[in-house]
């Protein structure tokens, strides 16, 4: 047996299905999870002592790679002045106001521990705003965990064929409203025939859940016009997004202003960060400006925060984000070339430093029902080859592949061989 091997069959004694998140437990793609204890860059490094080149990136938040020095450093700094004060620190302020800067329809942001607690609170806040209840989530977006956004989820949710968890109170599940992802026209419909219940539209601006897939001209915008005409609140779920797709999120990419946005994941540094932001005149209502409750003994941390402003201190380069998409356009270009050559009906999606790969004879790909289609049994036999061949991607078809700044072409080239290698044999 690997140590993996061992140490799953022990997590299992202890903990449900051995693992703290469904997604780490191989069950899409089979084989036991890999188990690891170290990682430096691009690279991470099993208990067996195999090193990875790592495409999944903690899933998402390792921007600048593993250990970068000066998150490191922040973090051993913050961490030698104390843990957790659950008291105001100025660091909370010097985080609220590099992310504001950054993201122009942030007025006002509110620090939480995980991106499940930033949009089930940016909901409640919608709600309670608009005096309304029904939400409109897209299916194969994944928000987190929350009950009312964990309907019709992507993610893990979708391999284990649960994407509606049982424990959700159907009075509740009946108030979320499940649409079409980049089906501008069912969007308008829907608000011609039931707009003025909407409290909120909770999207994924580039959809990471299902795989990777970027909107499509005028669906972002369909929401705007929407949600205006029908004084619905427009959120927009940057947990995997945000600072990721470009230096203002989604949002910046795409031009378009919503009214609340969700962050997690990078703002965080790879510390457990959340956040809710938006207009002024919204955020007033969060407790104890106004009257919606939402608290953390953690939010705000000290050492998340040290993590987040050092962070995105080093996203300010001037050539950070043209460098790093550069490198993902490498990387899908290259895996298409390579399975064309091999004669494997591939295709790829990218937006910024997101990128996934679809085993389908169709050449775009842009909806849930497409990527559903995909050939899973093939993905799965790839997903292997290349973990036997040292390059870790996401344990399931369903999840967005993640560039870090630490990702040198070298590294990039190495992966398309591999992936060259890997084609042969499917
Ligand atoms: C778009 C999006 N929203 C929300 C979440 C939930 O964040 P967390 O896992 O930190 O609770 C995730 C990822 O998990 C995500 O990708
Ligand atoms: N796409 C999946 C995630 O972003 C979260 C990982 C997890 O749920 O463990």
């Amino acid at each position: 047996m690997t140590r993996s091997e061992t140490l799953f069959q022990q997590a299992n004694q202890w903990i449900p299905g051995g693992v703290n998140s469904p997604v780490r437990a191989f069950k899409a793609v089979g084989g036991t999870p890999v188990f690891f204890k170290s990682a430096e860059g691009a690279y991470i490094t099993d208990v067996d002592d195999k090193r990875y080149i790592d495409y999944v990136q903690s899933w998402g938040p390792m921007i600048l790679g593993h250990s970068h020095p000066s998150v490191i450093d922040a973090v051993i700094t913050a961490v030698k002045s104390g843990l957790t004060f659950g008291a105001p620190t100025e660091a909370e302020t010097t985080l609220a106001e590099l992310v504001c800067a950054r993201v122009p329809s942030m007025d006002q942001v509110r620090f939480v521990n995980s991106g499940t607690e930033a949009t089930m609170s940016a909901i409640r806040l919608a709600r309670a705003y608009t005096g309304r209840d029904t939400i409109v989530k897209f299916e194969g977006c994944y928000h987190g965990h929350s009950d009312s956004l964990l309907i019709k989820a992507g993610s893990g949710a979708l391999t284990l064929g649960v994407p509606s968890s049982p424990g959700v109170p159907e009075v509740l599940a009946a108030h979320t409203v499940t649409l079409n992802y980049n089906d501008a026209d069912q969007v308008r419909e829907f608000f011609a025939e039931r707009g003025e219940q909407v409290a909120c539209v909770i999207v994924e601006p580039v959809a990471g859940n299902m795989n990777c897939i970027p909107p499509v001209a005028g669906f972002l915008e369909t929401l705007r016009e929407v949600c205006d005409e029908h004084q619905s609140v427009l959120i927009f779920d940057e947990v995997m997004t945000g600072f990721r797709v470009s230096a203002s999120g989604a949002q910046g990419r795409y031009k378009i202003t919503p009214d609340l946005t969700t962050l997690g994941k990078v703002i965080g540094g790879g510390m457990p960060v959340g956040a809710f932001g938006g207009k002024r005149d919204i955020m007033n209502h969060i407790a104890p400006s106004g009257p919606v409750y939402q608290a953390g003994t953690l939010s705000g941390n000290p050492v998340a925060m040290a993590a987040g402003i050092a962070t995105l201190q080093e996203l300010s380069a001037s050539d950070f984000y043209p460098t790093l998409f550069a490198k993902t356009e490498r990387l899908v270009k290259g895996l298409e070339q390579a399975a064309a050559d091999a004669g494997i009906a591939m295709t790829t999606n990218h937006a910024g430093s997101m990128f996934g790969c679809f085993f389908t004879q169709e050449k775009k790909i842009e909806n849930y029902r497409q990527v559903m289609a995909c050939d899973t049994e093939r993905f799965n036999r790839f997903f292997h080859g290349m973990l036997e061949r040292g390059v870790y991607l996401a344990p399931a078809s369903y999840e967005a592949g993640f560039m870090s700044q630490a990702h040198t072409d070298a590294d990039i080239d190495l992966t398309i061989s591999k992936a060259a290698e890997v084609f042969a044999t499917l």
